[in-house]
C-alpha cells in the first residue's frame, strides 16, 4: 500500500432530514488502499459510495478526488454497482459490455480494433467470463452478469474503484476471483478501492482498513480495531459479540447467542440490530 492520499473526507456529514447517517467523517484513503464498508441495511453504505460519485451531496464538509471536489462522471473514478439484472432489451454481448469500460471505445468503431480486442480478452478471463464472451448479456445469470461488471469497472484502470456489494450472487469459487482481482488491482495498479460488503470474511486477507457505520455513527480502523465487541457493542448501542471461528469473523448478538454476518445484520429479520429492535 502507497501513501499518498487519492480520496479526501473532511468534516463530512450526511443526513436525510432529521436522520443522519454519519458526522464529523475525516478521512484520507490511499492509493493502493482497500478499505472495507461494513454496516447493517440502511446505514449509510451506498450513500457513502454516491458521495464519491457526486450524486449525493454532502451536508456539510468536503469529499475530493485526486485533489478535485467530485464531480458526476468523473473519468478517474470506476464503480461496480449494486447488482440489477439487465433488461431483456440489451442488445449486447458480453464482451460489448466490457468494452464499453474501456476509454474512448465506441461500439463497433474500435471494438473491431486488435488490442481493444485483446485487452477485452483478458479482461473477460479475469473475472472467468470467457466462456460466455459472445452470449447476449440478458440471457445470463445474475452472478454471470456481476463478473461483467467487475471487468467492466477495471477496464478503464480507475484510480478509485467503487465496489458496492460487488459479490452478491457469486458462488464462493467467485467470490474468492473477483476479490482477489479487486485486490491486485489495488496492489499492481495502486487504485484506492472502497468495498461495501455485507459479508468480510472472503475479504479478510486484502483488507487494510474497515469503516464501519451503525446507528448515525462510525468507527475506522483495523479489522482487529473494529471487529471486537466493545467496539461495535458501543456503536449499536446493543450487546454484540464478535468472534473468531478458524479463522472466520463471525458477529453474534449478545442477547440471543444468533449468528449474524459480519455486519451484524440477521437476514432471518428476527434480530435486527440494524434498526436497534
Ligand atoms: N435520496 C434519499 N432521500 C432520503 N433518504 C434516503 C435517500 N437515499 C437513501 N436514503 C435512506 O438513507 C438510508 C441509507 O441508505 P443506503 O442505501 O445508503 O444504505 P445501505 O447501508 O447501503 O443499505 P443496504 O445495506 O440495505 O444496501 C436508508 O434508510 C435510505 O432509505
Amino acid at each position: 500500500m502507497t501513501q499518498s492520499p487519492i480520496v479526501r473526507f473532511e468534516d463530512a456529514r450526511l443526513a436525510y432530514g432529521s436522520r443522519v447517517l454519519w458526522e464529523e467523517l475525516n478521512l484520507s484513503i490511499a492509493a493502493g488502499e482497500f478499505l472495507a464498508v461494513l454496516g447493517p441495511n440502511g446505514s449509510g453504505k451506498t450513500s457513502f459510495i454516491n458521495t464519491m460519485l457526486g450524486t449525493t451531496a454532502l451536508n456539510r464538509g468536503s469529499v475530493s478526488i485526486a485533489g478535485e471536489p467530485v464531480r458526476r462522471g468523473s473519468s478517474v473514478v470506476g464503480l461496480i454497482p449494486q447488482q440489477r439484472p439487465f433488461g431483456d432489451n440489451v442488445p449486447l454481448r458480453a464482451r460489448d459490455l466490457v468494452a464499453l469500460g474501456l476509454d474512448g471505445t465506441k461500439l463497433g468503431v474500435r471494438l473491431a480494433h486488435k488490442s481493444v480486442r485483446g485487452k477485452v480478452d483478458e479482461l473477460l478471463e479475469m473475472v472467468g467470463a470467457t466462456a460466455y464472451a459472445n452470449r447476449a448479456v440478458s440471457d445470463l445469470s445474475g452472478g454471470e452478469q456481476q463478473r461483467l461488471r467487475a471487468a467492466q469497472a477495471l477496464a478503464s484502470n480507475p484510480r478509485v474503484l467503487l465496489c458496492d456489494e460487488p459479490l452478491l450472487s457469486l458462488d464462493l469459487n467467485h467470490q474468492q476471483a473477483i476479490s482477489e482481482v479487486i485486490h491486485r488491482q489495488a496492489v499492481e495498479r495502486g487504485s484506492a478501492v472502497v468495498f461495501v460488503t455485507h459479508e468480510i470474511n472472503p475479504i479478510l486477507p486484502y483488507v487494510d482498513r474497515v469503516l464501519y457505520l451503525a446507528e448515525g455513527r462510525f468507527h475506522l480502523g483495523s479489522v482487529d480495531e473494529v471487529m471486537q465487541s466493545s467496539v461495535l457493542t458501543k456503536l449499536y448501542g446493543a450487546p454484540v459479540e464478535v468472534l473468531r471461528v478458524n479463522g472466520r469473523i463471525v458477529v453474534v448478538s449478545g442477547d440471543g447467542n444468533r449468528a449474524l454476518p459480519a455486519d451484524g445484520h440477521d437476514h432471518a429479520e428476527d434480530i435486527d440490530l440494524a434498526a436497534g429492535k
